[in-house]
């Protein structure tokens, strides 16, 4: 079975190849537009940005299942948080979503995304380092390393996976 995901960069690409390493399918990655803002600022754009990624690449690489990750901010209670979603879009129009880790950012940084700045270009001024989305990301420099930005995407793959695989066996209640 061939599926797809849909962005280049390889904290998604791997969380998606080395969950499903047991499987027999043939992974693609294809860079799609989410159609959202490049730094989305709620769930629902987020959300959206995921399923968006997730039908075109499906769509533009004649997949039977495409994976989207997107990562965005929301502002909460508790300040303005780290979001994650991602969507799984099958050839026949059906398709399943599912969050992932939140976290809150510091408040210099909420500032800068206020202000309109991405967290990713914000992240890589404060590390110094220019691939730092690709790698731990920020999840994984405000936990000392514990959660990368790969585990984290790997647990919204899972997540994803699961509910297709329970779609295709027959649950009896
Ligand atoms: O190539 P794509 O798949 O677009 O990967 P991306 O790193 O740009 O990831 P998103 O578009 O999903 O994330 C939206 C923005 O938030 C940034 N971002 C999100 N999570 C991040 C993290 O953990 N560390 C650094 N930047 C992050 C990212 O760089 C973008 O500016
Ligand atoms: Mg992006």
């Amino acid at each position: 079975m061939k599926v797809a995901v849909g962005t280049k960069n390889p904290a998604k690409v791997h969380a998606v190849k080395d969950t499903l390493i047991r499987e027999t399918i043939h992974i693609a990655s294809v860079d799609v537009p989410s159609n959202v803002a490049s730094q989305p600022f709620s769930d629902e754009e987020t959300m959206t940005g995921a399923l968006n990624r997730a039908k075109a690449a499906a769509e533009q690489t004649g997949a039977v299942l495409g994976f989207g990750l997107e990562g965005g901010v929301v502002r909460t209670v508790a300040g303005l948080m780290l979001c994650n979603w991602g969507a799984l879009y099958h050839e026949d129009g059906r398709h399943w979503i599912a969050g992932g880790a939140r976290l809150p950012l510091p408040d210099e940084v909420a500032k800068r995304l206020e202000q309109g700045e991405e967290l990713g270009i914000i992240m890589s001024s404060i590390t110094g380092d220019e691939a730092v989305r690709k790698k731990e990301g920020a999840i994984g420099i405000y936990t000392s390393g514990l959660v990368s930005r790969k585990e984290m995407f790997s647990q919204i793959v899972k997540l994803l996976y699961g509910q297709y695989l329970a779609s295709t066996t027959q649950l009896k209640h």
